[in-house]
């Protein structure tokens, strides 16, 4: 298996230079070369694999070898060895047409854990056996920033900094984040939003030179890795789904922000999982779902909404359905992607709008359908959803039919999201781990939206 970028611009690579590399060297995302397909029968023979077992036959498509499988099946044990449920990513029913996916049972409380334990395994795995020099340089609205510091803190070779938007992430975001004091962490607090950050990281690998100076690493779902990792959880749910729906169609239901979550579902229906709708779940910040109504990609005016970790405009992972929409053509990516940066949109036909509404539904839930669905499903079935998991609730009342079965990602726990929780005047009792953070010095800088004030805070800091 090689991997290639969306632009083409870069030879193709094996698996560990594409995690090396990150965002690809001209610009784009990289993507397999091609998908591998799993046929029914293997699916079947899938379907009773534990999580960890899951993991490893989806990764043997897709590592070469390039890692030994003894290693690997270490790597994988030790990550989902931190979660707290045996299960990993375990399945509630709440109704006969309703399940839930619980992804937030890792040490942070979001489902980016779930990508990141392994990855903060897979960066410490590179550094030991090649020496290999780890700069990690992310972005978060929140959450990916909490899972990769937990990922790496404290581990040997590694320096990790991560931006996050000042005052806009939640307060336990924040605190997990900061009450890290590990020397080998960098908190950068950027007076601005979270398109801001993810613009100014993407400028910085962009820049071949310091990119290389600097051995900078990605963390963010621009890293095919993560989209990968996280693939893993939609054949883990399909199946538990499949076990009770009978013979109806199952549909997952995204809380969307960045596009990477929902196009790790994506790659597992191309890899044959017989998904049926997989429906896009926004907030306030609706660009996926008017594209997915509309046909027009057009970044509209940032939102603070009471999901603040899916307050996205420019949503990085685009670009990857793009250059399987556009047939695997490259050069059309590219024209499209110039297209997006001198007009400022990307405007679809009728037929090809019609290909997108194939591919998925979607739906933008106000702060007020986000509200609704807490109080409701507190109310009618003892359930506490996170602002983020109501706004893919909103979305399967409205896209999922009365004959099909949904599951919806919960993405986070609502003990992350208590700012939202209180608005539904419900109280909630937080986890032990989150409660002691209230107790613990921060450490953080605060900085002015400035690429070269970052550059400098990178130079003082991988330097040291
Ligand atoms: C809790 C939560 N839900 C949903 C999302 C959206 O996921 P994605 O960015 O992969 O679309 C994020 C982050 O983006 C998140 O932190
Ligand atoms: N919601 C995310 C935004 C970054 O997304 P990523 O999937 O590209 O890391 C966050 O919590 O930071």
């Amino acid at each position: 298996m090689k991997y290639i970028s969306t632009r083409g611009q870069v030879e193709p690579k094996g698996f560990i230079d594409t995690v090396l590399m990150g965002l690809a060297d001209d610009g784009g995302l990289m993507i397999p070369e091609q998908i591998p397909v799993i046929s029914p029968e293997e699916l079947r023979e899938w379907s009773t694999l534990s999580y960890v077992d899951l993991f490893l036959q989806i990764f043997a498509r897709y590592v070469n070898d390039e890692i030994p499988a003894a290693d690997l099946r270490e790597l994988a044990e030790r990550s989902y060895g931190n979660f707290r449920h045996p299960e990993v990513t375990p399945v509630k029913k709440i109704s006969d047409s309703l399940y839930i996916m619980e992804l937030f049972h890792g040490p942070t409380f979001a489902f980016k854990d779930v990508a990141l334990q392994f990855m903060g395994e897979l960066y410490s795995y590179m550094s030991r056996k090649n020496g290999d020099i780890i700069h990690i340089l992310g972005a978060t609205s929140g959450d990916t920033g909490a899972a990769a510091i937990q990922g790496v803190r404290g581990k040997e070779g590694i320096k990790i900094c991560i931006l996050h938007p000042h005052g806009k992430v939640s307060k336990v975001q924040e605190l997990q984040m900061t009450t890290v004091d590990d020397s080998n962490v960098l908190n950068l607090s950027v007076k601005g939003n979270f398109d801001d950050c993810q613009k100014m990281i993407k400028d910085l690998f962009a820049d071949l030179t310091f990119k290389k100076k600097y051995h900078l690493r990605a963390i963010n779902s621009i890293n095919f890795v993560r989209i990968l990792a996280q693939t893993v959880y939609y054949f883990y749910a399909y199946f538990r789904a499949q076990d009770e729906s009978g013979e109806r169609k199952v549909n997952i239901s995204v809380p969307s922000g960045n596009f990477g979550n929902i196009f790790s579902g994506f790659l597992a229906r191309q890899m044959g999982l017989p998904i049926n709708k997989l429906i896009i779940a926004t907030n306030e910040n609706n660009i996926l779902e008017r594209f997915v109504r509309t046909g027009e990609y057009q970044p509209g005016e940032f939102r603070s909404t009471h999901s603040p970790s899916m307050d996205i405009q420019v949503a990085s992972n685009f670009e990857r359905y793009l250059y399987y929409f556009l047939k695997e053509d490259a050069a059309k990516v590219s024209d499209y992607m110039n297209k997006l940066q001198t007009e400022g949109k990307i405007v679809l036909s009728q037929e090809d709008l019609e290909h997108v509404q194939r591919d998925f539904a979607a739906y933008g839930a106000s702060n007020q359908d986000c509200l609704q669905s807490i109080i409701k499903y507190k109310n009618e079935y003892d359930y506490l959803l996170d602002p983020h998991t109501a706004c893919g609730i909103a979305a399967y009342e409205q896209c999922s039919g009365p004959e099909e079965v949904c599951i919806t990602l919960a993405t986070a726990h609502p003990a992350k999201f208590d700012e939202s929780i209180v608005l539904c005047e419900i109280e909630q009792e937080f986890p032990a781990p989150i409660q002691a953070l209230f107790s613990m010095p921060q450490h953080q800088t605060i900085i002015d939206h400035d690429l070269n004030e970052v550059v400098r805070q990178l130079e003082a800091f991988y330097t040291r």
